[in-house]
């Protein structure tokens, strides 16, 4: 165990042959046959696909913010409509849609570079997540990296583990916020929310 993510957890590094062995369990088990023609290759890719979507449980995603920038504005930024794709954490299926992340700049504080917040966003999203604790993580981040006046995150997201199988309700949205410093106040939060409902 090493390799702090950021977030005082110990991760062991990523086991690619541990995966495939899974894989192929996995495959028996469902009553497959793991060396048919169209399945031998599966475990290996299931592994390469894995490392690639999990890739944020072996980082520090709050590095994805830090560039900087000398320049004064007092105002909101924000992003919005930003692709996001996770992994639930309950199911391993998986959870899409977009993310709208702004912030306020502090005068003695930073400006990052605008797709700064978007890899930030793809970092805490390549693991297994639950949406509540994805949109904090975010929020958090950018409290830390950048000591803004004020941080307003909004996630909105469709579970794959709610569409195809169990309540099986495609289409419906969780939407989830996570708001800091001056963006909890009424009309600061109000103009942010106009913002990114403008934005749609
Ligand atoms: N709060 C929260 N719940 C989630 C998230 N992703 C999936 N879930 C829920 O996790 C719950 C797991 O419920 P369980 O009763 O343990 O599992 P289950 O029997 O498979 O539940 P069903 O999905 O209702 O069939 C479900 O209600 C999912 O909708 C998430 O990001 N946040
Ligand atoms: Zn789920």
């Amino acid at each position: 165990m090493a390799s702090p993510a950021g977030d005082g957890r110990a991760v062991r590094p990523y086991d690619a042959a541990g995966v495939e062995r899974a894989v192929r369990d996995l495959l028996i088990a469902i009553g497959e046959d793991p060396d048919r023609d169209g399945l031998r290759e599966t475990p290996e890719r299931l592994a390469r696909s894995y490392e690639e979507m999990f890739a944020g449980l072996h980082t520090d995603p709050r590095e994805a913010v830090q560039t900087f920038f000398d320049l004064e504005h007092n105002e909101l930024v924000i992003v919005s409509d930003i692709a996001v794709y996770s992994v639930c954490e309950h199911h391993l299926l998986p959870f899409h849609g977009v993310a709208h992340v702004g912030y306020i700049p502090a005068p003695s504080g930073h400006v990052t570079g605008l797709s700064k917040l978007a890899r930030l966003v793809e970092a805490y999203a390549r693991r297994p997540q639950v949406q509540e604790r994805l949109t904090t993580q975010i929020a958090d981040a950018l409290v830390h990296a950048l000591e803004p006046r004020g941080v307003v995150v909004v996630l909105e997201c469709e579970h794959m583990c709610m569409s195809m199988r169990g309540v099986r309700k495609p289409g419906a949205r969780t939407v989830t916020s996570a708001v800091r410093g001056a963006l909890r106040e009424p009309a600061t939060r109000a103009e942010a929310m106009s913002l990114i409902r403008g934005a749609r």
